[in-house]
């Protein structure tokens, strides 16, 4: 046990899938996991540990934003020994051709948090996805027809801007998109030597607005999650 996590020890597969939402942790394992049983409750950050294509894999939400996921992503290395970490979440896109639906790989993630200035002082650090993970996960979400961007993203402390065309120096710089974690996640990955990768379905568009059905997002949402299995589990 950890101080977030009720789990065994054991009890939590090497590979772990992390989604924002604790419900979306529930869907993945009900929905691509044989024989899910569930390894938290604490705070309510559900975590479930199964199989997938006979693979031993969990699922661990972890709440919104880079201070609540690194406190899982750090008791999920140091506690547990967790060693291949794949956040599948959502993105705001910042480019008029990355649309709703689409899929961005995070090869690398921009950060407007505090949280590399603690660590690094006046030096920058460029939190990096794992490259054999980013290749795989490309490759497999070729394959499958799916839209693919692979690029720069922005792991954002705050959702609501006061001003709303600040991401506009990001895209003018190529950041695809926003989201709220990757950041973190790449830096306690590098810190700890472990492999990390993003994966993330816009959801929305700061540039067209353009919106989709919760029936559309969901059918992008769970192809996603099998890139992510397959190229997490070598399949
Ligand atoms: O869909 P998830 O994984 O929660 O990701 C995105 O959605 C949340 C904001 O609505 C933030 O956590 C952001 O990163
Ligand atoms: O963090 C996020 C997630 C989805 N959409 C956004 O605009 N931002």
């Amino acid at each position: 046990m950890s101080i977030h996590l009720n789990a065994q020890p054991g009890q939590i597969a090497e590979t772990v899938l992390l989604p924002g939402d604790p419900l979306r942790a529930q869907h993945i394992a009900e929905t691509f996991f044989e024989n899910p049983v569930q390894h938290n409750s604490v705070r309510g950050m559900l975590g479930f540990t199964g199989t997938y294509k006979g693979q031993r894999v969990s699922v661990q939400g972890t709440g919104m934003g880079i201070a609540s996921s690194m406190i899982y992503v750090n008791e999920l290395i140091q506690d547990y020994g967790c060693r291949t970490l794949i956040r599948v979440g959502t993105c705001g896109s910042y480019q008029a051709d990355v649309h709703v639906r689409d899929l961005v790989l995070a090869q690398a993630a921009c950060t407007d948090s505090n949280i590399n200035n603690i660590r690094f002082g006046p030096k920058n650090f460029a939190p990096i996805a794992d490259f054999g993970l980013l290749l795989r996960a490309y490759q497999i979400a070729q394959e499958r027809g799916f839209a693919t961007h692979v690029g720069n993203i922005m792991s954002s402390d705050t959702f609501y801007h006061d001003d709303f065309d600040q991401y506009k120096l990001w895209a003018q710089y190529g950041v695809l998109a926003a989201e709220m974690e990757a950041a973190g996640l790449y830096t306690l990955a590098a810190k700890y030597g472990v492999k990390a990768l993003t994966i993330l379905t816009v959801s929305d568009h700061l540039v067209t607005h353009e919106e989709t059905t919760a029936e559309e997002r969901q059918t992008t949402f769970n192809g996603m999650i099998e890139v992510a299995l397959d190229a997490a589990l070598g399949l």
